[in-house]
């Protein structure tokens, strides 16, 4: 990196970038952890706890919480890891804050959902010619946070940075493989969200193992579909960031997407249904179906999402309709 010296910066401190901070800390960094509120950066300096996102973990010492985005500048990389929807306006906070050179590693999953674009392209128009990483996979921030065997994807188009960081990132808990696929990783992590709120819905509304099943693998090959038509390497969504997310997201409560889809299948409304949590596939939605649409790329499962959030479909409708599309060759 270029200034490998420096501190690993963290912007965003919920559950996900205070998880990053106690993983990049066990790997041997200094790290300051940003976030808006002074309070919270206070509060956090004080007890070294983040109860309102992950409570029950301690900080690990070598942390600087702060709420001054000044302190950034001197770090050798910086996590972003506040909302998908958040990052064009963070992007633009952090643009005079760090020099040209200094990474930017994007950990928010989703497509921006006012432009269509992904978040690399949000970035790289605000930041042109500096580096932008992804770093993307199976990763709940609790697991990462206690400390248990994670393992994630990071990406950058430049080879030795993506080797660097995954590097620098690597502690005895979190393994990071690196990949230049940019595009294929961060289309892992956006979409997968948009297919769990699917398979959340059928565990809601009882429909079985075997339907779950079934969802998670026409799933993936809508994931791969999408992948392909915008340039994402195959190799890369049967990967961490593809299979891997969409294993996990799709298998386990403790995701938000998930859950969310759970409420739904349970006859919640999409309004009420997050329940004030963080629900990264139900922004995105409505953007992957217009990216998929635009492509010509058959995304149905994530198009009865799409259906179903904008109240256009009942759950019920959704079913039928994706039970009854014409039969047609597996591959
Ligand atoms: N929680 C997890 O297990 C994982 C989360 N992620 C991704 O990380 C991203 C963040 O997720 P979490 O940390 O879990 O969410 P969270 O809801 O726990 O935290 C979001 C954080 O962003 C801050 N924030 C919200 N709007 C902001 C704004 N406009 N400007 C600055 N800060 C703002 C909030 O104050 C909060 O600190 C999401 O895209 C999610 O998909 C990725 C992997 C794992
Ligand atoms: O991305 C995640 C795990 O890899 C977290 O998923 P949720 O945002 O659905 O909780």
């Amino acid at each position: 990196m270029p200034e490998a010296t420096g501190p690993i910066g963290i912007a965003g401190a919920g559950a996900w970038g205070t998880a990053l901070a106690n993983a990049a800390a066990m790997a041997g960094n200094d790290v300051i952890l940003w976030m808006r509120s002074p309070e919270q950066a206070a509060e956090l300096a004080g007890t070294r706890m983040n109860e309102r996102f992950l409570p029950g973990v301690r900080l690990l010492d070598r942390i600087s919480p702060t709420a001054d985005l000044g302190r950034l500048a001197s770090c050798c990389a910086v996590l972003l890891v506040t909302p998908a929807q958040t990052t064009r306006e963070m992007a633009e906070a952090l643009s005079p804050v760090l020099s040209r050179k200094t990474p930017l590693v994007l950990c928010a999953k989703g497509i921006e959902r006012t432009t269509g674009a992904f978040l690399c392209d949000v970035v790289e128009e605000v930041r042109p010619g500096a580096p932008v990483a992804v770093l993307s996979g199976p990763s709940f921030a609790h697991d990462v946070a206690r400390g248990l065997p994670t393992a994630v994807t990071l990406a950058c188009r430049d080879a030795a940075l993506a080797e660097d960081l995954a590097t620098a990132l690597s502690g005895p808990t979190l393994r990071v493989y690196h990949r230049t696929d940019v595009r294929g990783v961060e289309i892992g992590g956006a979409a997968k969200n948009v297919l769990a709120i699917a398979c959340g819905a059928v565990a809601g509304r009882g429909l079985g193992e075997s339907a779950k099943a079934a969802l998670i693998a026409r799933g993936f090959a809508e994931l791969l579909r999408f992948a392909r038509a915008y340039g994402g390497e195959p190799e890369t969504l049967m990967g961490l960031s593809g299979l891997g997310d969409l294993v996990l997201t799709c298998s386990s409560a403790q995701s938000r997407n998930f859950s969310f889809g759970l409420r739904l299948g349970q006859g919640a409304s999409a309004e009420t249904a997050s329940e004030g949590k963080l629900v990264e596939g139900a922004a995105t939605a409505s953007a992957l179906v217009a990216l998929a649409r635009a492509k010509g790329v058959d995304m149905p499962i994530a198009e009865a999402v799409e259906q179903i959030l904008s109240g256009a479909w009942t759950l019920d409708q959704a079913v039928d309709a994706l039970m009854n599309r014409p039969i047609k060759s597996e591959h």
